[in-house]
Order: C-alpha cells, then sequence, then structure tokens
C-alpha cells in the first residue's frame, strides 16, 4: 500500500499515543500504525493569553500531554517508549478558544456561539522522539497544527438542547462531535476533516516523511533523473526501516542501507546500484521489509500464542519485575528457550524489558492475561489451538470454496466439546470488548424487551442492560452452551434483567421480544440459512420491534476495514461471509424490515438496525 512506507517507519518502534480519545486511536490505528495508549495527566491548565496565537496554545498543551507521559513511562522503568504522540484540539470563535464543556450549561454556551457561525478547529501535534543516555531521558520534539474552517446552520433553541442532551458533546471541544450527531449542525467543512474529529491524519504522514525522509544533497547530486519526491507529499516513498534517518539519532545518521540513488524511493543494499550509459545512478531493487515483515508474521503471531498458553503475563500481572530464569522456574519451561521467548515478546510491544527484571506493559494486563474483563486470552488460545490449524488448509479452502472444506475439516467449534468452553471464552472477550459500542451504536431506549440469539455468555446483553436501565434480554444458545454460562458471570453483577434460555434458533420458538439481536451470527451462515433464521425472527416479531445485526459490514468494494483475515476465518471455518451494507439491506427488506441503517461500533464491528414494518 502507498502510504505503508511512511507509517512503517514507525513499525519497528515502540510507539505510544498520549491521549484518552478513542478517536485519535481508531485514526491510528486504522491508519495502520502500532502503538500503546497511556493517555497523559498533564492538566490543560496553559494560560491562554500567554500565547501569541490559538494554535501556539493546542501544540504546547500537545507537547506537554506527550512529555508528561514519555518522563512517567521512564521514570517507571528507567525505560522510555521510542516515540510518544500527543494531541490537542481546540474550538476557536470570535477571539475566543473553547475547550471540552464543563457541564450542560457550559455547551449550550459554546454551541451557542457556533450557531449559524464560521469557526476554526486547530489541531496541535507533537511527536516526542526520546531515548535513554546515561539513565536521563533524552527527548526531541517535532510539532505541527493543522486548521479547518467548520461553519454551522442556524439551529433552533429546541435543537441544541436535544443534541445536548445526548450527551454527546460533554468529551469534545467546542461541545460538538461532528463525526457522529453533530455532524448534522454542520453545513459546510474546509479542510481535514479528521482534523476536526481530534488528529491530522495527513499533515501527520507529511511530517513523518519530513523526519524520516529529508532530502539529501548528495542525492540530489547524484541522481540526473528528476525522481526525488517533494517532502510535502507521502506517496511512492519505499519502506527505509533499516539505515532509516531516525531523527532521535541525527537526521544525516542514516546507515548503509539508505538508498543511494532515487533519494527516498528506494533502498539498495551497498554496491547493489549501478550507471546506465548516461551516467544516471539507479535502484536495482527495494529492500522489501514491509513484504518480510509479512513473511514474519506467524511468527510473532505464534510468540504471543505460546507466552499466552504458558501464563507468561499471569506470571508478570502476579509478580513483577521477574528475571527470565524466575519466569522460567514459574511456567515450567528451559531458561534460555523462556528467554528468547520473552526479548521476542518485548520487540513485539507485550513486555517491557529493565535491569530487573521483566514486567508486562499495559496493553498485556489488561488483554494478554487470562483474569480480567478486557482479557482476549481466550482468543488468543482458540486462536493457537484451533484456527491455527484450520488456517492450514487455506489453500484448500481457496480452491475448493467453503462449502467444500466445511464438513471435511471444519467443525463448528461450538459443536466440538474439546473447542467448546475455549471458544466461549473467544467469543466473552471479543464482545466484551466491543459491546459497549454495539449497545449505544443506536438509541435503543424505546425498546423494554430484547432477545440476544446466540448471545453466548450473555456479554452483550449485560452492556445492554447496563445502558437501557429498562431492558429485560432474553439471551437464547445452545444447551452446551448456556449450562457454562454461570463460569463467566461476574460475581455480584447478575442481573434480574438478564434470562439465559437454552435453545436452537433454527428449531425452537423464539421467545416474545420488541427487539431481536444477531450479533456475529449472520456471518457464520451462507444465504439459505440466514434467509430460514431472518424469517424465523420475522415471524416472531411486531410490527415496530427491531432488529439489530452486529456484524463487520463490508465496504462496497468488498475491502473490510482492517477485517480482511477475518474474512479468511469465516472462509476456512464456516460456510458463511461477510457482507455489504446493500446485501444487508435487501436481506432485511425480504423478511419484513425496512428504514435498515448501519453505524459504526468501533474499529471492527458494525451494527445494522431494521423495523418491523406491517404485514401488507
Ligand atoms: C470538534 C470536535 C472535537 N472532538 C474531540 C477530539 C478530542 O478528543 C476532543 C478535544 O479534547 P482534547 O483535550 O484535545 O483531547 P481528549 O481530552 O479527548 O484526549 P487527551 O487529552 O487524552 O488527548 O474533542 C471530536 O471528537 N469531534 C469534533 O467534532
Amino acid at each position: 500500500m502507498v502510504l505503508s512506507p511512511v507509517i512503517g517507519k514507525l513499525l519497528h518502534k515502540r510507539v505510544v499515543l498520549a491521549s484518552a480519545s478513542p478517536r485519535r486511536r481508531e485514526i491510528l490505528s486504522h491508519a495502520g500504525l502500532r502503538f500503546e495508549v497511556v493517555p497523559s495527566r498533564f492538566k490543560e491548565k496553559l494560560d491562554k493569553a500567554s500565547f501569541p496565537t490559538p494554535y501556539a496554545y493546542a501544540i504546547e498543551t500537545a507537547k506537554q500531554k506527550a512529555l508528561e507521559v514519555a518522563s512517567r513511562m521512564h521514570q517507571k522503568d528507567l525505560r522510555a517508549p521510542d516515540v510518544v504522540i500527543g494531541a490537542d484540539t481546540i474550538v476557536t470563535v470570535g477571539g475566543l478558544i473553547l475547550e471540552k464543556p464543563v457541564d450542560k450549561q457550559d455547551a449550550y454556551r459554546m454551541l451557542s456561539r457556533l450557531n449559524g457561525k464560521e469557526h476554526s478547529v486547530f489541531t496541535g501535534v507533537a511527536i516526542v522522539h526520546c531515548c535513554t543516555k546515561d539513565g536521563q531521558l533524552d527527548t526531541e520534539v517535532s510539532e505541527f497544527h493543522e486548521e479547518t474552517t467548520v461553519k454551522f446552520s442556524e439551529l433552533s433553541e429546541e435543537l441544541l438542547w436535544e443534541y445536548i442532551d445526548s450527551g454527546e458533546p460533554m468529551d469534545k471541544a467546542g461541545g460538538y462531535g461532528i463525526q457522529a450527531l453533530g455532524g448534522m449542525l454542520v453545513e459546510y467543512v474546509h479542510g481535514d476533516f479528521l482534523n476536526v474529529v481530534g488528529f491530522p491524519l495527513n499533515h501527520f504522514c507529511k511530517k513523518l516523511v519530513e523526519l524520516y525522509y529529508p532530502p539529501r544533497r548528495k542525492d540530489v547530486q547524484r541522481v540526473k533523473h528528476d525522481s526525488i519526491p517533494p517532502v510535502d507529499t507521502f506517496e511512492n516513498l519505499s519502506d527505509a526501516e533499516q539505515g532509516s534517518s531516525d531523527p532521535a539519532q541525527g537526521n544525516e545518521g542514516g546507515g548503509h542501507w539508505r538508498a543511494e540513488a532515487g533519494g527516498d524511493r528506494g533502498q539498495v543494499p551497498a554496491g547493489s546500484q549501478g550507471a546506465d550509459s548516461n551516467g544516471t545512478v539507479g535502484v536495482t531493487a527495494q529492500f522489501p521489509a514491509g513484504l518480510l515483515e509479512l513473511i514474519d508474521g506467524f511468527k510473532a503471531s505464534k510468540a504471543l500464542f505460546t507466552a499466552c498458553k504458558l501464563k507468561v503475563f499471569d506470571v508478570l500481572k502476579d509478580e513483577a519485575p521477574l528475571k527470565a530464569m524466575d519466569i522460567a522456574g514459574k511456567i515450567d519451561a528451559s531458561v534460555c528457550g523462556t528467554e528468547r521467548l520473552l526479548d521476542v515478546c518485548v520487540a513485539l510491544g507485550l513486555l517491557e524489558k529493565a535491569d530487573r527484571g521483566y514486567c508486562n506493559t499495559d496493553l498485556a494486563d489488561l488483554h494478554l492475561a487470562s483474569d480480567g474483563e478486557y482479557s482476549l486470552h481466550g482468543l488468543a488460545m482458540h486462536s493457537n489451538d484451533h484456527a491455527w490449524n484450520l488456517f492450514t488448509d487455506l489453500e484448500l479452502a481457496v480452491r475448493e470454496g467453503a462449502n467444500a472444506a466445511f464438513g471435511r475439516k471444519a467443525e463448528h467449534p461450538v459443536q466440538s466439546k474439546q473447542t467448546k468452553l475455549q471458544f466461549m471464552r473467544a467469543m466473552h472477550g471479543l464482545t466484551n470488548l466491543t459491546a459497549r459500542q454495539v449497545a449505544t451504536a443506536f438509541d435503543l431506549s424505546r425498546f423494554t424487551s430484547a432477545c440476544d440469539l446466540g448471545g453466548c455468555t450473555g456479554a452483550l446483553a449485560r452492556a445492554l442492560t447496563q445502558q437501557y436501565p429498562r431492558l429485560k434480554v432474553t439471551v437464547v444458545d445452545l444447551p452446551e452452551v448456556i449450562e457454562h454460562v454461570p463460569c463467566f458471570q461476574p460475581e455480584g453483577r447478575q442481573t434480574e434483567q438478564i434470562s439465559f434460555v437454552p435453545g436452537d434458533f433454527f428449531k425452537d420458538n423464539l421467545p416474545e421480544a420488541e427487539l431481536y439481536i444477531l450479533s456475529r451470527i449472520l456471518h457464520e451462515w451462507p444465504d439459505d440459512k440466514v434467509h430460514e433464521l431472518l424469517s424465523r425472527v420475522s415471524g416472531s416479531c411486531r410490527p415496530g420491534g427491531g432488529i439489530l445485526v452486529a456484524e463487520t459490514v463490508l465496504e462496497e468494494n468488498r475491502a473490510a476495514r482492517g477485517s480482511l483475515p477475518a474474512s479468511l476465518n469465516l472462509l476456512v471455518r464456516t460456510q458463511g461471509r461477510e457482507r455489504t451494507l446493500p446485501e444487508y439491506r435487501s436481506l432485511l427488506e425480504q423478511h419484513g424490515f425496512w428504514d435498515v441503517r448501519l453505524a459504526h461500533a468501533g474499529d471492527r464491528l458494525d451494527v445494522v438496525l431494521g423495523t418491523r414494518a406491517a404485514p401488507p
């Protein structure tokens, strides 16, 4: 992909996003950046009057956010990350700087100021390169800002209050979110939309080009053809991880892998460039770092799975730091093998290593230890023990199609006793991560009863009942699934709003409900089974009732955001597939659901809501 070389410059570095903003996280992860999130504790209270311009204020705040995280992480284990990114978004109107409203009245004051007018949104960004010299933190800060102009329509008082009551304004600069309901307030936008949402991705990529691919006079002189890319574009740059000009090491410090010809266009191993009859130095081959990383990708997955299986992250969650020898003793493994595995986990950003030993990163503590609400340990184990084997048959599945592969090898995991609990753990972890976003993707407060078909451990039902106190949810799943549900109920958090009913949604009567939910169900099945299921739901759903489908919805060009491996997973494992919105719309309309709408529920999941029409 054209953009990956720029983002690729950061792939082998430990990058931290010093922000609690879910929007920033989403924008950067969609761009393919790998990073940890450590929200900054810097109090945004700089004296605005002391800055010559509003954006100088935003840049300084962004810088202080990033520096606070760098120094905290350095103090924690005497090792700072390689790069810390901070950002701050402000809205300016009539010479005033608006940040996040403190309460509803404040939101009203802000929105009234913006009403019917043009205003500017500035995001200041700081990219802090860190290194440790003699135990001291050394930083180099690069900064920039981006401005976008936004115009609000003339809005009525009633509309403003309705918007404020939606709760959306409270964590957003200027009191609105252009990416959600707030988009309805906006007449036009001039400039980078993502800048308004909190992170100017385009300018960030250009800044990376400036930092990592500075034009070098030597190249300009040696190369006759005019192929030096201008620094204000980031297209057509090759990945240049090895020997890159890392700003932390000084721009001229690039190693001998750096392109000797074609300027920033490619890397060639020393000695592999040649001159043509015109004396032009040409590139004979680019160093395919991204490709090699892809080829090696399975090794990284296997290292993660193995560390999970050996409970490395559990051991380090209980007690850290620990030396390799102590960890080896606790996981009953060889010291030399353990040490290698641990070092790979450090390189993958899962562990941290200091003189006193190894520790989990926050990411590993939260997601890779086997306990905890957001643990993905079950998913990692399911991938290791089950999906891994299925993927060895990918070639067969591609040659013959899902139907042929299904049944020969790919037994549905819930039907296999050995993998049942593991599959439930995997689904539980995955659902917990996204349940709140699914529950809030649409306002479901008009429903008082819901039936979650294939709702497994009730993770989504719990999020729904927390969000909608009037709602009662019935979870229907196979008896052998329901039997294990108590293992997944957080102690003291059972709620009378949720009941579990053993049953097969293809055979048994569906419980009565106003809203039927199918979360990650339809993609498991081929069209005929999907029709069968939808017709059963449609038969049970009263007019005015709803159907809520949570799936990854494919873009119309069929490329799903970040979910292509998941699509192959369906190919090797089931007879199902992911679908586009028009496909879902058509399926639902055929079964009497109208007003079919789509909302995104985070990185990998979308929600489609339809309303049951009255029978003709
Ligand atoms: C104007 C506007 C702002 N915003 C958000 C972006 C930012 O997250 C937020 C502005 O507050 P910030 O202080 O920039 O960021 P934050 O508090 O969310 O996160 P952190 O300080 O930890 O980095 O407003 C939108 O999401 N949509 C919009 O349309």
